[in-house]
């Protein structure tokens, strides 16, 4: 794997400007270092065909003997003729078994070979930076893992076998040609730059057709996969007609561009069905006469017909693989364009190695400055120090920067300028999987994966029992849920977790957090979505999760961070006021706005409303009682 893409890259290089064609010097010799250890299975799958052709371009032969030197010599030699017919019938039987054997061995290599170029491709997508992900979009992506791989079965499946199998068919025809008569041979091939001129013609008149079919079907797949996954926005918003406008438009075109590379095969087929019928009639005229002026045997002219029949199949074939070549090394170029690409967010060779229990979990965003796009930062110089153990609400008008900073903290993406410490250590001298177990976050929008509740709490790592499962469900008050459903935590959720509601969801995701021990919990806009009752079975549990932890809540709800021990008001990337809920409201700043405008009206008039609910949620409260 490394060689192929050091190669690949190396051929990049040189190939600067040319990256659209298909580079085949690239893609071949990604190609070969993936081969390399089915060697012994590529020369088995040349011994298996050459066998095989050899066995089936026999026959033909077979029969001329049997008709010059057994039918027509009228010896009346009948054990000689059952001979020749056994050996017939055991050549077909030898020709059938090797084949099989051929296409067998050619395919299980092809197949793990792509296999392994998907694993490894999917793998190294999931490595990739968030920043990759605002940029590229999904549907691209999963034509790249599902086509561009499809595009590169199909390399085996077809155009290898074909190019090994029909190459072979014509060498040994053209042997058994000149074999049987050298002049008859020699007039067919003048057909060979007949055939040439028409499969280059049809070559570049294809190539176009093809590729702007398998364009059109890339498109189509990405519309799909990008309305599958919004689908609650377009119903939300009524968008159902529009948006099958729109794939009924990308679908006609596949439509069209399907029908167009359809008329171009059978035109082409055809074409050369006719070329091989006039040349049939030509062999049919000069050996007929020869026959008849008794220079040429009956046997051999019978044949020779036979395999100028057998001739144009392999043609046909090979030409009509070159598509199929050429959209391969175009998958092929754009698959390793995937694995090209870098994260921007890389592990140091020496990564500092830190034990995640003993990390206590103080944060230190020390002046950060960050943007997405270079030179227009959404954080400016940012200075916040949290304590271990401490709870820090944030809070902000849309924008603000919120959900930046915390994706900073994940490392999602790396600070332009400033660092961010844990316990002291640069986060970037931390290796990503070890920041990730000690950095816990639960998004608004939990992802639930098709699989068993088990499994979901548990991300699907066995090491995790099913009884520290449960346990963290029952600790985060998500026992009484799971138990009420029909398989208990056997039960399977559909993708997304679409059978559960959201606060459903919320819970099952603080239970995989418990389940995980991060030290450092996030939480962003954990309860958004949520109805007071469910909130409020949320803040308990949330009151548990952050026991012990340094804790990150944002949230649009002021409800929701009123208890944090520090609350941190941003706007436009600058932390503008902070402190506890009450010395915040009697700031009489940006925060009391923000609060009045939550209240929806002015502060006096809401504020026992207000500090009502706070104070009914702490009683309500199981731990602090
Ligand atoms: N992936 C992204 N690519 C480019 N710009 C982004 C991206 N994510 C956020 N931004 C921009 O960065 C700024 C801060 O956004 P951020 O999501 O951090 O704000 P927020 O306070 O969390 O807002 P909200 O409460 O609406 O989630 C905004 O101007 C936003 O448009």
């Amino acid at each position: 794997m490394r060689q192929a893409i050091t190669n690949w890259q190396t051929d990049q290089k040189t190939d600067t400007g040319r990256k659209q064609k298909p580079q085949y010097r690239s893609a071949l010799r990604v190609l070969v270092s993936y081969g390399a250890e089915h060697r012994m299975t590529f020369a088995l799958v040349v011994l298996c065909t050459v066998i095989a052709i050899a066995a089936e371009l026999l026959q033909p032969y077979l029969v001329k003997i049997a008709i010059d030197d057994n039918l027509m010599a009228g010896k009346n030699d009948y054990g000689g003729l059952l001979t020749i017919c056994a050996i017939y019938f055991g050549l077909s039987i030898l020709g059938l078994l090797f084949s099989y054997l051929q296409s067998n061995l050619l395919q299980n290599a092809g197949q793990s070979i792509v296999a392994k170029i998907r694993k490894q491709l999917f793998g190294h997508i999931t490595k990739l930076s968030m920043s990759y992900f605002d940029k590229t979009p999904s549907g691209s992506l999963i034509t790249h893992v599902s086509s561009d791989t499809e595009a590169l079965n199909q390399l085996f499946n077809q155009v290898i076998l074909t190019l090994l199998r029909d190459g072979f068919t014509l060498v040994f025809i053209l042997v058994m040609m000149f074999q049987l008569d050298r002049t008859l041979g020699m007039y067919c091939l003048v057909l060979l730059p007949l055939i040439a001129i028409i499969a280059v013609a049809f070559r570049s008149f294809m190539r176009n057709t093809y590729q702007m079919a398998r364009t059109r079907l890339s498109r189509l797949v990405a519309f799909v996969a990008e309305n599958l996954s919004g689908m609650s926005l377009i119903q939300a918003f009524h968008q159902q007609k529009a948006q099958a406008e729109q794939f009924k438009e990308r679908n006609d075109a596949y439509y069209k561009a399907n029908i167009r590379e359809i008329r171009t095969l059978v035109l082409f087929n055809r074409s050369f069905d006719l070329l091989g019928n006039l040349t049939i009639a030509f062999v049919v005229w000069l050996g007929g006469m020869a026959v008849l002026d008794r220079t040429l045997e009956f046997g051999v002219l019978y044949a020779f017909i036979t395999y100028i029949r057998q001739f144009f199949q392999p043609v046909i074939a090979i030409t009509q693989q070159w598509n199929t070549l050429q959209s391969a090394t175009v998958a092929v170029n754009r698959i390793w364009g995937v694995f090209d690409i870098r994260p921007e967010v890389e592990d140091k060779p020496q990564p500092v190695r830190i034990e995640r229990e003993a990390v206590q979990g103080r944060i230190d965003f020390n002046r950060i400055t960050f943007g997405y796009e270079s030179g227009s930062p959404v954080i400016h110089g940012l200075g916040l120090h949290i304590h271990p153990g401490e709870m820090i609400g944030i809070v902000g008008t849309t924008g603000a920067g919120k959900s930046s900073l915390i994706s900073l903290l994940c490392r999602f993406y790396d600070v332009q300028e400033g660092s961010i410490l844990i316990d002291g250590i640069d986060i970037r001298e931390l290796p990503q999987a070890e920041l990730q177990r000690i950095v816990g976050l639960v998004q608004q929008e939990p992802y639930l994966y098709a699989g068993s509740i088990i499994d979901n709490v548990r991300m699907f790592d066995e090491s995790i029992s099913r009884d520290e499962v449960i346990r963290a469900c029952e600790f985060v008050g998500a026992d009484r849920l799971v138990r009420r459903m029909k398989d208990g935590y056997e039960t399977k959720l559909s993708e997304r977790g679409s059978g559960l509601s959201a606060g459903e969801r919320q819970l099952l995701s603080f239970a995989r957090i418990i389940v995980f021990r991060p030290r450092i919990l996030i939480l962003d806009e954990a309860t958004a979505n949520l109805d007071s009752q469910t909130e409020q079975l949320i803040q308990q549990a949330l009151k548990v999760v952050s026991e012990g932890r340094t804790t990150l809540v944002i949230a649009h709800r002021l409800s929701t961070v009123m208890q944090a021990d520090r609350i941190i008001v941003m706007r436009r990337g600058r932390i503008v006021e902070e402190g506890k809920h009450h010395e915040l409201l009697a700031m009489q700043g940006y925060y009391e706005e923000l609060y009045r405008h939550a209240q929806g009206g002015e502060p006096g008039a809401n504020r026992g409303r207000f500090q009502g609910n706070f104070q009914g949620s702490r009683a309500a409260n199981p731990v602090t009682g």
